[in-house]
């Protein structure tokens, strides 16, 4: 086992957080610094600032020991060989990536370093950040011998980022110098040689130390343009399911039975063609975004990435509409909401579809009781208060006397919903599903009105037949 690093981390968001606990459960030593003083207040006493699976074990295990909170960031600089830098790059008004929060970190780490460092870029940044946080390096004054920077972007997804992290299909590095190539492949050697799948009590996952996780290293720039790539392809599946759900509804075909028919083929494969509300996220709207500019930056137009978040936005618009021939007039109606936030297992309400359909509501003068298992406080803090918005204990407390129900987020929780004592609770059992959780078929024999995404209904609840989907489970 190769000696282990110590690290620090620049940024305690979701990335951040994951990222610096996840190197200590790999036996680094780790400092993580950030500058919200109540952020790293709470960290220090023990608090989980994010709803993320296994972070709060990982952290009771690590914090205050292998790994360290602090808003000192030049002291944890100076102690350290590797500088990971994970704070956001938002969206800025003209689609670009904002770097202000990574060119802030840059320069103050130039006023830290006093001797060999390895800065790593793990925000996703559009390419060419790697030559830029040289540039500004140079300019600061730091010795071209004190430093070296290294592309590593990261991969994992919100409500299973520990697993992700400590289970990558791949480790991509972008690194142009020996040294630095060696000390990243050091500090992901528990992972791509097996060693941490080998520990007792480590995280199950899908590598392990037959099957370790995959190391690639690239150009800087490739690897800056392989994360952008990679959110702009998977936004295109949903994208592309979607448009297809669309015309499934109008031809009396089922999404579903498709996606499974479409993803049985190995080159496609079964993962993102779940047809639903549109991509969300902090992450994948502000990243296709990003590559978009990227490409008219370099004289290029992407067309397609301009298709793909049109059929985004359009899908929105499309449940919207379904909401509204469902229920004739919406003023005065009353609303059950069942999800906040943008994908289940998580409490990150950022870009969230559920949260837009509900703001339209309110708008167009239907009432909202909402609920959702783990977003509602942050959901509460992002929605404007208004009398017509209230936020309901359970399922069944929101769905008291609502003319409808519908289902925003995809959360295990309403997939598991006791239908009949759903079907009492409300004044007209209608559900409208945006994430497809139930079958057509099983929600009419429950007495519901019940329109998805992508299927016609009516048809099975007629026939009454098995599906491809059943055939093939
Ligand atoms: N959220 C994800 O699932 C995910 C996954 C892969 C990659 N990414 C990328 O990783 C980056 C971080 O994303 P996130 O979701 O963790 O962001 P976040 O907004 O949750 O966290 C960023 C953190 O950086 C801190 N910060 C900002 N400026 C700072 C400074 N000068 N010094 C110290 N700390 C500072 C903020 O206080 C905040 O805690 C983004 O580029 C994002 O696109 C995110
Ligand atoms: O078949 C699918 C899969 C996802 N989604 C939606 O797509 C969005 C993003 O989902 P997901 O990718 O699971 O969540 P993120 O946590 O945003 O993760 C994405 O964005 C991260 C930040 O860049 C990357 O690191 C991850 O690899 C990438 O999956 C959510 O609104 C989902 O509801 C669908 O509509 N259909």
């Amino acid at each position: 086992m190769p000696k282990p690093v110590s690290i620090c981390v620049i940024g305690s968001g979701y990335v951040g957080l994951v990222a610096a606990v996840c190197f200590a459960e790999m036996g680094h030593k780790v400092v993580c610094v950030d500058n919200d003083e109540l952020k790293i207040k709470l960290l220090q006493q023990g608090g989980v600032p994010i709803y993320e699976q296994h972070l709060p074990e990982l952290l009771g295990k690590h914090g205050g020991k292998a790994v360290q909170f602090t808003t000192n960031l030049a002291e944890s600089v100076q102690g350290s060989e590797a500088i990971f830098i994970a704070v956001g790059t938002p969206q800025g008004s003209t689609g670009a990536a904002d770097l202000s929060y990574v060119e802030a970190v840059v320069s103050e780490i130039a006023n830290a370093i006093r001797d060999y460092k390895v800065i790593v870029e793990k925000s996703t940044v559009p390419v060419y950040t790697n030559d830029w946080i040289r540039r500004v390096l140079h300019r600061r004054g730091v010795r071209p011998d004190h430093f070296d920077v290294v592309s590593n972007p990261e991969f994992l997804r919100e409500g299973t980022a520990v697993g992700d992290f400590l289970h990558p299909d791949r480790i991509v590095v972008g690194a142009g110098t020996k040294p630095a190539a060696e000390l990243l492949s050091r500090i992901y050697a528990p992972l791509t040689e097996g060693f941490y799948y080998e520990q007792p009590g480590s995280l199950p996952g899908p590598c392990s130390a037959e099957n370790p996780a995959k190391f690639l290293l690239t150009s800087a720039q490739s690897a800056e343009i392989i994360k952008h790539a990679s959110n702009a392809f998977l936004a295109l599946k949903i994208s592309f399911i979607n448009a297809v759900a669309n015309l499934a509804e109008n031809v009396d075909a089922d999404i579903e039975e498709i996606a499974a028919g479409i993803g049985m083929d190995t080159r496609i494969g079964p993962k993102f063609l779940k047809a639903g509300l549109g991509y969300g996220g902090s992450c994948f709207p502000k990243d296709v975004a990003a590559f978009q500019w990227v490409a008219q930056q370099q004289g290029l137009r992407f067309q397609l990435l301009e298709e793909v978040r049109r059929i985004n936005d359009t899908q929105q618009e499309v449940f919207f509409n379904k909401i509204r021939s469902t229920l004739w007039t919406l003023r005065g109606k009353r609303i059950a909401a069942l999800g906040l936030a943008f994908k289940a297992d998580t409490d990150d309400i950022r870009e969230s579809p559920a949260l837009k359909i509900i703001s339209r509501l309110i708008e167009a003068g239907a009432h909202v009781s909402a609920y959702d298992p783990a977003a509602m406080e942050k959901a509460q803090q992002a929605l404007p208060t208004s009398d017509r918005l209230s936020y309901a204990k359970d399922v069944y407390d929101a769905a008291e006397h609502a003319d409808a129900v519908l289902i925003l987020t995809e959360w295990k929780e309403f997939a598991d919903i006791d239908l009949a004592k759903l079907n009492r609770a409300l004044k007209f059992p209608i559900v409208i599903d945006g994430r497809n959780l139930y079958r057509p078929e099983v929600m009419a024999e429950n007495g519901f009105t019940y329109v998805s995404v992508g299927r016609a209904g009516s048809y099975y609840a007629a026939q009454g037949k098995p599906r491809a989907v059943l055939i093939a489970e």
